[in-house]
Protein backbone atom coordinates (compact mmCIF):
# COMPACT_ATOMS: atom_id res chain seq x y z
CA UNK A 1 0.00 0.00 0.00
CA UNK A 2 2.85 2.68 0.82
CA UNK A 3 4.35 2.04 -2.39
CA UNK A 4 0.78 2.54 -4.05
CA UNK A 5 0.52 5.93 -2.34
CA UNK A 6 3.83 6.96 -2.98
CA UNK A 7 3.16 6.97 -6.99
CA UNK A 8 -0.37 8.58 -6.37
CA UNK A 9 1.24 11.01 -4.38
CA UNK A 10 3.89 11.68 -7.33
CA UNK A 11 1.15 11.68 -9.88
CA UNK A 12 -1.51 14.26 -8.41
CA UNK A 13 2.17 16.03 -7.76
CA UNK A 14 2.62 15.84 -11.66
CA UNK A 15 -1.25 16.50 -12.55
CA UNK A 16 -1.60 19.66 -10.68
CA UNK A 17 -0.26 21.30 -13.06
CA UNK A 18 -1.64 19.93 -16.25
CA UNK A 19 -4.95 21.17 -14.30
CA UNK A 20 -3.52 24.58 -14.40
CA UNK A 21 -2.57 24.58 -18.24
CA UNK A 22 -5.71 23.47 -18.71
CA UNK A 23 -7.45 26.01 -17.29
CA UNK A 24 -5.26 28.90 -19.07
CA UNK A 25 -6.01 27.02 -21.88
CA UNK A 26 -10.01 27.14 -21.58
CA UNK A 27 -10.14 30.84 -20.88
CA UNK A 28 -7.56 31.82 -23.84
CA UNK A 29 -9.61 34.01 -26.21
CA UNK A 30 -8.59 32.15 -28.90
CA UNK A 31 -9.67 28.57 -27.35
CA UNK A 32 -13.05 28.77 -29.07
CA UNK A 33 -12.74 26.24 -31.46
CA UNK A 34 -10.66 23.91 -29.29
CA UNK A 35 -13.31 23.78 -26.39
CA UNK A 36 -15.72 20.99 -27.11
CA UNK A 37 -15.53 18.32 -29.69
CA UNK A 38 -16.07 18.88 -33.48
CA UNK A 39 -19.84 18.55 -34.34
CA UNK A 40 -19.57 16.06 -37.22
CA UNK A 41 -22.76 16.83 -38.27
CA UNK A 42 -21.70 20.22 -39.05
CA UNK A 43 -18.63 18.97 -40.56
CA UNK A 44 -19.67 15.63 -41.82
CA UNK A 45 -15.58 14.65 -42.94
CA UNK A 46 -14.34 15.59 -39.94
CA UNK A 47 -14.79 11.64 -38.66
CA UNK A 48 -13.03 10.33 -42.12
CA UNK A 49 -10.07 12.86 -41.81
CA UNK A 50 -8.81 12.99 -38.19
CA UNK A 51 -8.43 9.69 -36.87
CA UNK A 52 -8.41 10.98 -33.43
CA UNK A 53 -10.37 13.75 -32.38
CA UNK A 54 -9.78 15.89 -29.48
CA UNK A 55 -10.64 18.69 -27.44
CA UNK A 56 -10.54 20.65 -23.86
CA UNK A 57 -13.46 19.28 -22.62
CA UNK A 58 -11.98 15.70 -22.97
CA UNK A 59 -9.38 16.52 -21.50
CA UNK A 60 -10.85 18.31 -18.55
CA UNK A 61 -13.17 14.84 -17.96
CA UNK A 62 -9.98 12.65 -18.53
CA UNK A 63 -8.16 14.79 -15.66
CA UNK A 64 -10.99 14.61 -13.62
CA UNK A 65 -11.06 10.95 -13.96
CA UNK A 66 -7.55 10.14 -13.21
CA UNK A 67 -7.45 9.04 -16.79
CA UNK A 68 -3.64 9.91 -17.03
CA UNK A 69 -1.33 8.07 -15.89
CA UNK A 70 1.34 10.74 -16.26
CA UNK A 71 2.36 14.61 -17.39
CA UNK A 72 3.45 13.46 -20.95
CA UNK A 73 0.29 11.47 -21.37
CA UNK A 74 -1.75 14.90 -21.10
CA UNK A 75 0.27 16.47 -23.28
CA UNK A 76 0.00 14.17 -26.01
CA UNK A 77 -3.97 14.71 -25.76
CA UNK A 78 -3.08 18.94 -25.83
CA UNK A 79 -0.76 18.54 -28.82
CA UNK A 80 -3.59 16.07 -30.57
CA UNK A 81 -5.68 19.18 -30.70
CA UNK A 82 -3.20 20.87 -32.21
CA UNK A 83 -2.47 18.83 -34.78
CA UNK A 84 -5.77 17.90 -35.85
CA UNK A 85 -6.59 21.67 -36.21
CA UNK A 86 -3.39 21.88 -38.56
CA UNK A 87 -4.74 18.81 -40.86
CA UNK A 88 -8.32 20.24 -40.93
CA UNK A 89 -7.72 23.68 -41.83
CA UNK A 90 -6.15 26.02 -43.99
CA UNK A 91 -2.82 27.72 -41.50
CA UNK A 92 -4.74 31.32 -42.57
CA UNK A 93 -7.95 30.57 -41.64
CA UNK A 94 -9.72 32.03 -38.65
CA UNK A 95 -9.59 28.21 -37.02
CA UNK A 96 -5.83 27.38 -38.36
CA UNK A 97 -4.69 30.58 -36.88
CA UNK A 98 -6.09 30.14 -33.85
CA UNK A 99 -4.83 26.40 -33.77
CA UNK A 100 -1.43 27.59 -34.19
CA UNK A 101 -1.68 30.55 -31.86
CA UNK A 102 -3.00 28.26 -28.93
CA UNK A 103 -0.41 25.77 -29.84
CA UNK A 104 2.86 28.39 -28.96
CA UNK A 105 0.85 29.81 -25.87
CA UNK A 106 0.83 25.59 -24.63
CA UNK A 107 4.17 24.81 -25.78
CA UNK A 108 5.27 27.87 -23.76
CA UNK A 109 3.60 27.09 -20.59
CA UNK A 110 4.90 23.63 -20.88
CA UNK A 111 8.45 24.25 -20.94
CA UNK A 112 8.20 26.52 -18.17
CA UNK A 113 6.62 23.67 -15.97
CA UNK A 114 9.49 21.40 -17.23
CA UNK A 115 12.17 23.47 -16.29
CA UNK A 116 10.53 24.93 -13.01
C1 LIG B 1 -11.26 22.87 -34.27
C2 LIG B 1 -12.10 22.63 -35.48
N1 LIG B 1 -11.52 22.02 -36.53
C3 LIG B 1 -12.22 21.78 -37.65
C4 LIG B 1 -13.54 22.18 -37.76
C5 LIG B 1 -14.18 22.81 -36.69
C6 LIG B 1 -13.45 23.05 -35.53
N2 LIG B 1 -14.03 23.70 -34.44
C7 LIG B 1 -15.47 23.98 -34.36
C8 LIG B 1 -15.85 24.28 -32.93
C9 LIG B 1 -15.86 25.13 -35.26
C10 LIG B 1 -14.92 26.01 -35.73
C11 LIG B 1 -15.30 27.06 -36.57
C12 LIG B 1 -16.62 27.22 -36.97
C13 LIG B 1 -17.57 26.32 -36.47
C14 LIG B 1 -17.20 25.28 -35.62
O1 LIG B 1 -18.87 26.45 -36.83
C15 LIG B 1 -19.22 27.34 -37.85
C16 LIG B 1 -18.31 28.46 -38.05
O2 LIG B 1 -16.99 28.22 -37.80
Amino acid sequence: AAKKDKVSKKLIKELAPCKAILEDLECHDDAWPFLLPVNTKQFPTYKKIIKCPMDLSTIKKRLQDMYYKSREEFCTDVRQIFNNCETFNEDDSPVGKAGHCMRQFFEARWNDLCTS
